[in-house]
C-alpha cells in the first residue's frame, strides 16, 4: 500500500487593495513609508488610489507621481468629495483615513458594513459622537476590521493595552495622562525666552499640531482621545460629560480659519502668567486628561510638582497611567512620542498589516 501525503488545498489568492484619503502631513508620510516597506519586501496590499478633498488619483506604477498630482490639484468647490464619485471601494479593501474630516468619519460604519476595512488617524470615528462610535463597534460584527491605533498616542500601545486588560476581565478604574503631543512639546519648550505663539507655529510646521491648532489648544483633541480610551474601557462617555478648560482666548476662538495665525499672539500673555506662577512654585505646566469611572472626566492645564510622574517627559512624549483591578495601587504607565507624521504613518501601516496578514 503506498502512502500518500495529502496535498494542502492551495490558499485562496488574496484580494483587497489599499486606498488613502488625505494627502497632507500624515497621508504623505503614509505613502513614503508604504514605498519603503515595499522596497524591503514587507507584504502589503496593492495601492489602488489616493484622494484628498480636491481629486482622486489612481496609484498606477508610481505612488510618488500620484501623490504629487493629488497635492498640486486645484481647489474644487464641489459639495461631493471626489472619492465618493470616483473608483469605488470593494469588499476586502482597506481604506486609510488620514483626514480630519467629519464627513469621512461618518462613512466609517457604512464602509465596515460593506466589508471594507477601515484604518484611521481621524479621531472623529470613535472619538466623536457616541452613536457613531457604537455604530462602528456594531458594524465590525459583519467581519470587517477597524484599525484605530493611530488615534491615541500616535500608535503608542495604550489603546491596545486597555483592550487587552478588558478582554482579560480587568475593570479600568481610571486613565490619566498627557495625551497631546503638540501641547507636551510646547510646554516642554516654553521658557519665556520666546513668545508662546512662535512655538505654536513651529509645532504646526513640524506636523505635531492638528490642521487647525485650536483643536489642540482648546483641549478638543485630548477630549476626543479621552473619549476613545474611555469607550474602549467600557465607559460609554459622551463629549459633553468631559469638563474641558481651553487655553484659547475668545479672540482666537472666534477667528476665521485664515485669521488664526494673526490671532495666535492672544495666547502669549495668559500662558506667560501661568508659566511664571508654576515656575515660582517649582512646578511644571502639563496639559492633562483624566477619566475616572466613579468621578467623571476632565481636560486642562495643571501645574505639577517636578517630581510628579506625568511631569517627566520630553518633546512630544505622551505619558498615561492606567489604573485597573490588577493595577490599583501602582498604575501601568505608557510613555513615548505621541505626535508626528512618521510615528502616525507607522501606526496606520501597522494596522493595515495586521488586517492584511490576518486574512
Ligand atoms: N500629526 C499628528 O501627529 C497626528 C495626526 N493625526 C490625525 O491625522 C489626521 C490628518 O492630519 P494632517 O495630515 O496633519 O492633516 P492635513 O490638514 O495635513 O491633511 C488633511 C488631508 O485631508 C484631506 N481631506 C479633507 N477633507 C477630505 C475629504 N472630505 N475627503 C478626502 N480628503 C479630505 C485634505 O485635502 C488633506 O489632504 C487628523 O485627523 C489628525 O488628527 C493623528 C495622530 C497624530
Ligand atoms: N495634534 C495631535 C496629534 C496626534 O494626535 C497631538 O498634538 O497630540
Amino acid at each position: 500500500m503506498s502512502t500518500v501525503t495529502p496535498l494542502r488545498p492551495a490558499a485562496p489568492p488574496r484580494t483587497g487593495r489599499v486606498a488613502l484619503l488625505g494627502t497632507g502631513v500624515v497621508g504623505s508620510a503614509v505613502v513614503e513609508r508604504y514605498r519603503q516597506l515595499r522596497v524591503r519586501g514587507v507584504p502589503l496590499p496593492p495601492f489602488a488610489w489616493l484622494s484628498n478633498s480636491r481629486v482622486q488619483v489612481a496609484a498606477g506604477d508610481c505612488l510618488e507621481t500620484a501623490i504629487a498630482q493629488a497635492r498640486s490639484a486645484p481647489r474644487s468647490g464641489g459639495p461631493v468629495p471626489p472619492w465618493a464619485e470616483g473608483e469605488s471601494l470593494a469588499r476586502g479593501d482597506i481604506v486609510i483615513d488620514a483626514t480630519a474630516s467629519d464627513t469621512v468619519a461618518g462613512w466609517h460604519p457604512e464602509w465596515l458594513l460593506r466589508g471594507i476595512h477601515v484604518v484611521t488617524a481621524n479621531k472623529l470615528g470613535n472619538g466623536g459622537d457616541l452613536a457613531r462610535a457604537q455604530a462602528i463597534v456594531e458594524a465590525q460584527r459583519e467581519g470587517a476590521r477597524y484599525g484605530d491605533s493611530a488615534t491615541v498616542g500616535a500608535g503608542l500601545p495604550l489603546l491596545r493595552l486597555i483592550r487587552e486588560l478588558v478582554a482579560g476581565g480587568d475593570r479600568i478604574h481610571a486613565v490619566e495622562g498627557v495625551l497631546s503631543g503638540s501641547l507636551a512639546w510646547l510646554l516642554s519648550r516654553y521658557d519665556d525666552t520666546r513668545p508662546f505663539s512662535d512655538l505654536v507655529r513651529e509645532a504646526r510646521d513640524a506636523g505635531y499640531a492638528e490642521p487647525d491648532p485650536r483643536q489642540d489648544l482648546s483641549g478638543e483633541d485630548v477630549r476626543r482621545k479621552l473619549l476613545i480610551l474611555a469607550r474602549a474601557s467600557g465607559l460609554p462617555l459622551e463629549a459633553r460629560e468631559i469638563r474641558v478648560s481651553s487655553l484659547v482666548p475668545d479672540a482666537l476662538r472666534d477667528a476665521a480659519p485664515e485669521a488664526v495665525d494673526a490671532q495666535l499672539a492672544a495666547l502669549d500673555a495668559p500662558l506667560r502668567e501661568r508659566f511664571l506662577n508654576a515656575y515660582r512654585n517649582d512646578a511644571r505646566l502639563c496639559f492633562v486628561g483624566r477619566f475616572d469611572a466613579e468621578r467623571g472626566a476632565s481636560v486642562g492645564l495643571r501645574a505639577l510638582p517636578l517630581s510628579h510622574p506625568l511631569a517627566s517627559g520630553h518633546g512630544t512624549d505622551n505619558r498615561a497611567a492606567i489604573f485597573s483591578d490588577r493595577y490599583s495601587d501602582q498604575p501601568l504607565v505608557v510613555q513615548g512620542p505621541g505626535a508626528g507624521a512618521r510615528v502616525t504613518a507607522a501606526a496606520l501601516l501597522d494596522d493595515v498589516l495586521r488586517i492584511w496578514t490576518a486574512r
